[in-house]
C-alpha cells in the first residue's frame, strides 16, 4: 500500500528518501570510497585553494576543461563555447529558459531521468516523447521533428545505458539541420562507456546544425557533490545562453575545477579503467545475488552505466522498495523515469552501482530476501 510520502514522487525525492540512510542504492551519485590517487587529491587540497588564490581563474577553467575533455575523447570541443555550471540540472535550466523564447515544445528521449521533463516543463514548454529506437535508426519521425524546436537526447541514457552511436547522431544532427531544429545531448554518464566517446564535437559542428551540448562531472567521482557541469553549444545556437547563464552565476569554484582538473589526470593515467571494472564487478554482485531469485530479468544488459535495472516480473516496484525500506535499503523506483508511461516501469527497480562492493552485496541479498517471501 503507497503511503502518503510515496506518491506521485519524482525520481529525485525518492532519492532524498535515501540519502541519509544505512544501505543508499538509489541517486547515481558516486559514493564509493576514494582511491589512494584521489585520497591524495584531496590531500591537496590546501595547496589546491592556495594556488586558487595566485592563479586567474580563466587559466584554470581552460586546463581543467581540458583534461576532462581528453579524458572522454572529445578533442573538437569549443573552447570558447563553454559555459561552466554548479551542476548540470543547472545547464539544463539554463537551456529551458533560453528555448523557451523560441519554442514551446520539445523532443525528448523515452524514457529518462525525469529531472529533464521537468525543467523543460516547470520552463512553459511542452514535451513529446522521443523513444530509444532512433538510437538504432538515426531517423526521427516526421511529426515529431515538424513539430518541436529542440530535440533532447540523453546518452548514455539513464537508467538503460543506451549510447547513441556515431552514424546515427550525425543523421539526427542533419535532420535538425534541415528542419532548424536545436539538437540537445546530455552526456552526464559517458565516461563510463567509450562506445560514447567517438568525437561528438566534431560531429555536430560538421553537422552545421544548432547544438547544445552538457557534459558533468558529477557522476564521475566520489566527491560529496563538489562537481562541475558544462554547458556548451554552437556558433550558430542562436540562444541567449550566456546572458541566462550570467543571470545565475559569476563563476564555479576554482577549487573545484583544478580539482577535477587532478582527478581527470588520474582518471586518464589509470583511473578510468579502474572505475570501469569496478562498475562491471558490482553489476556481476547484483547478478550473482539475484540469481536463484524467480522471475527477475535484466532489461538492459549490454549497459555499462553506473546503474542496473531489474525487472521483478509481476511484481510491483514500490511494494518491494517499501518492504526494502523497512530494512533500510534503498533502491529506486523505475515509473517517473517514464515520463510519458509511468506504467512501463512499475515493476523495475534501479541499483546504483557506484557504491563499495560489500553495500551492493547486502543490498542484493535484502532484495533476494524479500522477493523470496
Ligand atoms: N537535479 C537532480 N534532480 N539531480 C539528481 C540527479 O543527478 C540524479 C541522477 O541523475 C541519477 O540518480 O541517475
Amino acid at each position: 500500500i503507497a503511503t502518503t510520502d510515496t506518491l506521485e514522487k519524482n525520481l529525485t525525492e525518492w532519492e532524498l528518501l535515501a540519502l541519509n540512510s544505512e544501505l543508499n542504492v538509489s541517486d547515481g551519485h558516486p559514493r564509493q570510497s576514494l582511491s589512494a590517487a584521489q585520497t591524495r587529491i584531496i590531500a591537496d587540497l590546501p595547496e589546491i585553494f592556495a594556488q586558487c588564490g595566485r592563479e586567474h581563474p580563466a587559466d584554470i577553467e581552460r586546463e581543467a576543461v581540458r583534461r576532462y575533455m581528453s579524458l572522454v575523447k572529445q578533442s573538437s570541443y569549443p573552447a570558447d563555447r563553454v559555459l561552466l555550471c554548479y551542476a548540470s540540472s543547472v545547464a539544463m535550466e539554463i537551456l529551458a529558459r533560453a528555448l523557451v523564447l523560441e519554442t514551446n515544445r520539445c523532443a525528448l528521449l523515452h524514457p529518462t531521468f525525469d529531472n529533464i521533463p521537468d525543467l523543460l516543463r516547470g520552463n512553459g514548454m511542452e514535451v513529446v516523447p522521443v523513444g530509444e529506437e532512433v538510437y538504432e535508426t538515426g531517423i526521427l519521425p516526421d511529426e515529431v521533428l515538424r513539430n518541436v524546436g529542440c530535440v533532447f537526447l540523453t546518452t548514455p541514457n539513464n537508467p538503460t545505458g543506451r549510447v547513441l552511436p556515431e552514424l546515427q547522431l550525425a543523421d539526427i544532427a542533419a535532420q535538425c539541420r534541415e528542419a532548424d531544429v536545436v539538437l540537445a545531448l546530455d552526456t552526464c554518464f559517458r565516461s563510463f562507456d567509450t562506445r560514447a566517446q567517438y568525437d561528438h564535437y566534431r560531429v555536430l559542428e560538421e553537422s552545421g546544425c544548432r547544438w547544445v551540448m552538457i557534459e558533468d562531472t558529477g557522476k564521475i567521482w566520489p566527491m560529496h557533490e563538489l562537481k562541475v557541469g558544462m554547458l556548451l553549444h554552437s556558433a550558430n545556437v542562436g540562444l541567449n545562453l550566456a546572458k541566462i547563464h550570467s543571470d545565475i552565476l559569476l563563476a564555479v569554484s576554482p577549487v573545484i575545477m583544478r580539482m577535477v582538473d587532478r582527478l581527470a589526470e588520474d582518471a586518464a593515467s589509470g583511473g578510468i579503467s579502474d572505475l570501469h571494472a569496478h562498475i562491471a564487478h558490482n553489476r556481476s554482485i547484483v547478478h550473482q545475488e539475484l540469481a536463484g531469485v524467480p522471475g527477475l530479468s535484466f532489461p538492459y544488459s549490454d549497459n555499462l552505466i553506473s546503474v542496473e535495472v531489474v525487472d521483478l516480473g509481476e511484481r510491483s516496484a514500490e511494494e518491494v522498495w517499501e518492504e526494502l525500506r523497512a530494512q533500510n535499503v534503498f533502491l529506486l523506483p523505475c515509473e517517473a523515469f517514464y515520463w510519458d508511461a509511468p506504467e512501463e516501469g512499475a515493476h523495475q527497480l534501479r541499483i546504483s552501482l557506484a557504491r563499495d562492493s560489500e553495500r551492493i552485496r547486502w543490498a542484493m541479498q535484502s532484495l533476494a530476501q524479500v522477493l523470496s517471501r
